[in-house]
């Protein structure tokens, strides 16, 4: 049970769901705009969503949005479910610290800005590596023994989520982007769905960064196994995501959350991501009405979480890289939505008949 004086306690006490009469302002806006009714398509819903979050029509622009990169490793690779060496976590944090992973070009084009927490990884990193220390252990356990965390790390990874929206919002971030790197984080990510959606583990499941043949065979078992053992369920959401759930994992969470209880909007990202939403939903469901699904990507849980999340994706690109990328490619056009809203004439400022 969630202690009701925590950090978290207060978040999930504060989160109420969007606002009902600046939806139906946006409505009616769109309904004014220069242009055939419904002719702007999932532009219209993302523009009304936008109103419902902020509480106001036309809703601001979701700028300047800020995309939180959290690192951390997985006991469970030990079993070897990714193809890739632990290493390439730190590797790839710094990667995106220093402006050369795929989310740091994406986030630049998009005008984000990035920032990256190490919540556990096996290799810290020197200070200069530009990644913020927020270090919880090195790396979880293995989960197909036990629990991958304990609850108290659960606790604590979750409580830095929770500050670094806290923390975005102070300084005047007005969307965020939570995305991840580590290795083996598809394996927890696939439990999670299962967990929560209550996909088999054979079809939640995917290559990830390259599992196949053999090694994804093993993979959906290392699943399974996790889910068995610690006889993880949905109807404990904490329990579920301490143990079969991830550091970075944890920390989404927490953003997501934090996001919701302070009514600014995120953008969702790929299965880690998504794997994520469903234990916040889970933790409080009026939360999801400040999430925004950037993308369906190809790992196959995404599908089935959208799903369980009610979420329409903006894109289908069939991207699976995770690290925040497809969620920042989405941002231009989750921002045009309002812009559209905020700039279009009206049928009654052009002097023209709304028509049939
Ligand atoms: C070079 C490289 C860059 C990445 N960027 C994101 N990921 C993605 O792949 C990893 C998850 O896949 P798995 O569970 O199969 O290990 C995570 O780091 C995720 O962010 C990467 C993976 C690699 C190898
Ligand atoms: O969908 C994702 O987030 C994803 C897919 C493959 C590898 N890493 C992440």
């Amino acid at each position: 049970m969630t202690h009701p004086d925590s950090p978290l306690g207060r978040t999930l006490a504060a989160i109420t769901g969007a606002d009902a009469d600046a939806r139906a302002a946006a409505e009616a806006h769109q309904l004014a705009m220069l242009k055939p009714p419904g002719s702007l398509g999932e532009l219209e819903t993302l523009g009304c969503r936008l109103a419902a979050i902020a509480g106001t029509c036309p809703p601001p622009v979701p700028a300047p949005a800020l995309v939180t990169v959290f690192a951390g490793d997985h006991g469970v690779q030990t079993h070897g479910p990714s193809p890739w060496p632990q290493e390439v976590t730190a590797q790839m944090a710094a990667g995106v610290a220093g402006g050369g992973a795929a989310v740091s070009v994406l986030a630049r084009h998009a005008g984000a800005d990035v920032a990256v927490y190490d919540v556990g990884m096996v290799t810290a990193l020197p200070e200069d590596a530009g990644v913020h220390d927020r270090r919880i252990a090195a790396g979880t356990a293995d989960m197909t023994v036990g629990p991958a965390l304990t609850p108290a790390q659960c606790t604590a990874a979750i409580e830095v989520g929770l500050t670094v929206a806290a923390d975005a919002v102070a300084r005047g971030h007005r969307c965020l982007v939570p995305g991840e790197v580590g290795i083996g984080n598809t394996t927890a990510a696939a439990a999670l769905v299962s967990v929560f959606t209550g996909l088999p583990p054979a079809e939640s499941t995917g290559a990830g960064a390259g599992a196949a043949g053999e090694r994804l065979a093993r993979k959906k078992a290392l699943v399974a196994r996790a889910i068995d053992v610690n006889g993880a369920t949905a109807a404990d959401p904490l329990a579920a995501l301490a143990a079969v759930g991830g550091l970075e994992h944890a920390a989404i969470v927490g953003v997501l959350l934090g996001a919701a209880a302070a009514r600014v909007p995120v953008v969702l990202d790929g299965v880690n991501v998504l794997s994520a939403a469903l234990v916040a939903a889970a933790l409080a469901p009026a939360a999801s009405d400040f999430w925004i699904a950037g993308h369906e990507g190809a790992e196959p849980g995404c599908a089935a979480a959208l799903a369980a999340l009610g979420l329409r994706p903006v894109l289908r690109l069939g991207l699976r890289l995770g690290e925040g990328s497809g969620a920042v490619t989405a941002l231009p056009v989750v921002a045009a939505s309002a812009t559209l809203m905020a700039e279009m004439a009206t049928f009654a400022s052009a002097g023209i008949a709304p028509g049939a």
